[in-house]
C-alpha cells in the first residue's frame, strides 16, 4: 500500500443489528411513559375496585367492615353491632316489608345471583349458544351489564356484539332460560346494542285478582280506569276517554273479566249518568246478558237491528263532533253529555261472520265512523274479539289501546299489538290456561308492553253490580243546559 494512499476495504456484509425501539426512546421520556403506564395501571384497579363495590356492596362492605371492626376493637363490639344491625333489619320488616325487601333482601338476592349464576356461566354460556363472534383470532363476547333481582324475575342487562341483531336473542330464549335455571326468558330492546333479558322465576299473577269493593265515587278517571293489576304490582290502568280498546283472546281467555272489570269500575259514574253503555252481544246475551242493567241499549244478536244500533250511534258521533267542531277539543263533563262506550262482545260476528254482505259492509262502515272519527266528541269502543283474523286485524290500528290475552300462535301476537311488541318480550302466546284474565297490553304511545291480570269479576259480583246499577239512592247528575259556545273545556273529566 502506497503510502498516504486509501485502499477500500472489502465491503461489510453481515445483517446490521436490530435494536428494539424503545432502546432509541431518550432515557427521560422512557421515565415519563413508565409512570404513565404505573398511573393508568392504578386507576385501572381503583375503578375495578369501586366496581366491584358497586355491584356487590352488601358482600364486600359488610365482611370488610366486620373484620376492621373486629381487628380495631375486638369481637366483644363486632357481636353487639351484629345483634344492633340484626334487631334493626327485624324491626324495619315489621314496619315497612315493602321497602325492607326492595333495598336489602332483593339486594342481597342480586348480588347472590350475580356471583352464583350469572358471571360464572356466562361465557360458557355466551360460547355454546352461539351469541359469540370471531374476527381475525380475537373473540368478540355479549357483556353482561346490570343484573336486577325482583324475587319473581332477574333483569339482566346485556350489551350486543357488533353486528348482532335482538332476533339472535328471541331464537335463543329458552335456551338461555334452561341455562341460567329460569322458566322463561323474555327479550327487551332498551336501545341500540342493549338488551334487556327478563328471566322469569315465579308467575306473580298467577293468583286471580279479586275486585275491589264498588266504590260510590262518581269521580271516575276516565284515562286511566283501573282494570286489574300489573305483573309489577301497580294497578293496572286502562286508558278509555280519548281511546279506542280492542281485547282479543281464545275463547276461555278472561275476556268477560276485562269488560266485567272496565264496567264494575264505570258503575258509579254509569249510575250518576255520566257515562252510558250501549252493547252488542251477538252471542244472544251470553256475556252481556249476565248484566244487562248496565246497559242503556242492548242487541243479542249480530242481524239488522245490531246494525242499525251501529249507524245510530256513528250518526250521534257524526252529529256530536259537528256540535262541537269549533267549541272544544275533547269530551268532557262540563259538555253536559254522558261519555258512550260502545262494547261490542264479539267484534268479527259482525265484520266478519254476519254472512249477509251489505249488513257486513253496513257493520264495518259504522264501526270505522265510531273508532276513527269518535275521539273528540266522546265515543269509545270496546270490541272483544276471539279470533284476530284479516278482517278484524285490518281495524287495528284504529284501536289505541290494545289488549293480548291468551293467543294461540307467536304470529297473532304481532297481529293484535303490532310488529315488534312480541320481540320485546309480550308473549300472549305463552300465557297459560290456568291464567285466565292475563293479558299482554300496548297503548299508543307507550313503548314497553305492559303484562297484567284483569280482576276476577266473578257471577256473585255481577249480580251485586246489577243490584247496585238498579237502587235509586245513586245521585242522578244534573247536566248542565246544552252547552255555549263560550264553554270551551277541552279538558277531561274527573
Ligand atoms: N281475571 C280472571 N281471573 C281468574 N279467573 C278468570 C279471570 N277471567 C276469567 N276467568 C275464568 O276463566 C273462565 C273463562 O272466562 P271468560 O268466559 O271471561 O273467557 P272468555 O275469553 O270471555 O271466553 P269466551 O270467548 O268463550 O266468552 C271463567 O271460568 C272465568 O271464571
Amino acid at each position: 500500500m502506497a503510502a498516504g494512499k486509501w485502499v477500500d476495504p472489502a465491503p461489510f456484509e453481515g445483517a446490521r443489528p436490530r435494536v428494539p425501539w424503545w432502546m432509541l426512546v431518550p432515557g427521560r421520556l422512557k421515565w415519563l411513559a413508565a409512570l404513565l403506564a404505573l398511573v393508568w395501571l392504578v386507576l385501572a384497579a381503583v375503578v375495578r375496585l369501586v366496581l366491584v363495590v358497586v355491584r356487590y356492596p352488601v358482600a364486600v362492605l359488610v365482611p370488610s367492615s366486620a373484620a376492621w371492626c373486629s381487628l380495631r376493637f375486638g369481637p366483644g363490639p363486632l357481636v353487639l353491632v351484629v345483634l344492633a344491625v340484626v334487631a334493626g333489619l327485624l324491626i324495619w320488616s315489621g314496619l315497612d316489608r315493602e321497602s325492607f325487601l326492595r333495598h336489602t333482601w332483593l339486594r342481597l338476592v342480586t348480588e347472590w345471583r350475580r356471583a352464583t349464576v350469572y358471571v360464572p356461566k356466562w361465557r360458557t354460556t355466551m360460547r355454546l349458544a352461539e351469541l359469540t363472534k370471531d374476527s381475525r383470532g380475537r373473540e368478540y363476547r355479549p357483556r353482561l351489564r346490570r343484573v336486577r333481582s325482583e324475587g319473581w324475575r332477574d333483569r339482566v342487562r346485556v350489551r350486543m356484539v357488533p353486528a348482532q341483531a335482538p332476533d339472535a336473542w328471541e331464537l335463543r330464549r329458552e335456551g338461555l332460560a334452561h341455562s341460567f335455571g329460569a322458566r322463561s326468558c323474555r327479550v327487551r330492546v332498551l336501545k341500540p346494542r342493549l338488551l334487556e333479558l327478563d328471566f322469569v322465576h315465579s308467575d306473580p299473577l298467577a293468583r286471580p285478582v279479586p275486585v275491589p269493593a264498588l266504590s260510590r265515587d262518581t269521580d271516575v278517571d276516565l284515562k286511566r280506569v283501573v282494570v286489574g293489576r300489573t305483573e309489577t304490582g301497580r294497578p293496572w290502568r286502562l286508558r278509555l276517554l280519548g281511546s279506542q280498546v280492542l281485547v282479543v283472546g281464545v275463547p276461555g281467555a278472561g275476556k268477560g273479566s276485562v269488560l266485567w272489570s272496565l264496567v264494575w269500575q264505570l258503575a258509579p259514574a254509569v249510575r250518576a249518568g255520566l257515562v252510558r253503555l250501549v252493547g252488542i252481544d251477538p252471542k244472544g246475551g251470553m256475556e252481556l246478558g249476565q248484566c244487562p242493567d248496565a246497559f242503556d241499549r242492548v242487541v243479542y244478536d249480530n242481524g239488522p237491528d245490531a246494525v242499525a244500533l251501529l249507524e245510530e250511534v256513528a250518526a250521534e258521533v257524526k252529529e256530536r263532533a259537528a256540535r262541537y267542531r269549533g267549541v272544544r277539543r275533547l269530551w268532557a263533563q262540563s259538555s253536559g253529555e254522558p261519555l258512550t262506550v260502545l262494547v261490542v262482545d264479539e267484534l268479527a260476528d259482525l265484520i266478519a261472520y254476519q254472512p249477509d254482505k251489505g249488513l257486513r259492509e253496513r257493520a264495518a262502515r259504522a264501526i270505522q265512523t265510531i273508532t276513527s272519527q269518535g275521539r273528540a266528541p266522546g265515543y269509545v269502543v270496546v270490541g272483544l274479539v276471539q279470533d284476530p283474523r284479516k278482517e278484524v286485524v285490518s281495524f287495528r290500528h284504529l284501536f289505541t289501546t290494545r289488549v293480548a290475552l291468551r293467543l294461540d300462535e307467536p304470529g297473532q301476537v304481532d297481529m293484535v299489538l303490532g310488529d315488534g311488541v312480541r320481540q320485546r318480550g309480550a308473549a300472549a302466546h305463552e300465557i297459560g290456561e290456568s291464567t285466565p284474565g292475563v293479558a299482554w297490553v300496548k297503548q299508543d304511545g307507550q313503548r314497553e308492553p305492559e303484562r297484567a291480570r284483569a280482576f276476577h269479576v266473578t257471577d256473585a259480583d255481577l249480580v251485586e253490580l246489577g243490584l247496585f246499577l238498579t237502587t235509586k239512592d245513586a245521585t242522578v247528575h244534573e247536566f248542565p243546559s246544552r252547552p255555549g259556545p263560550d264553554d270551551n273545556t277541552g279538558g277531561v273529566a274527573a
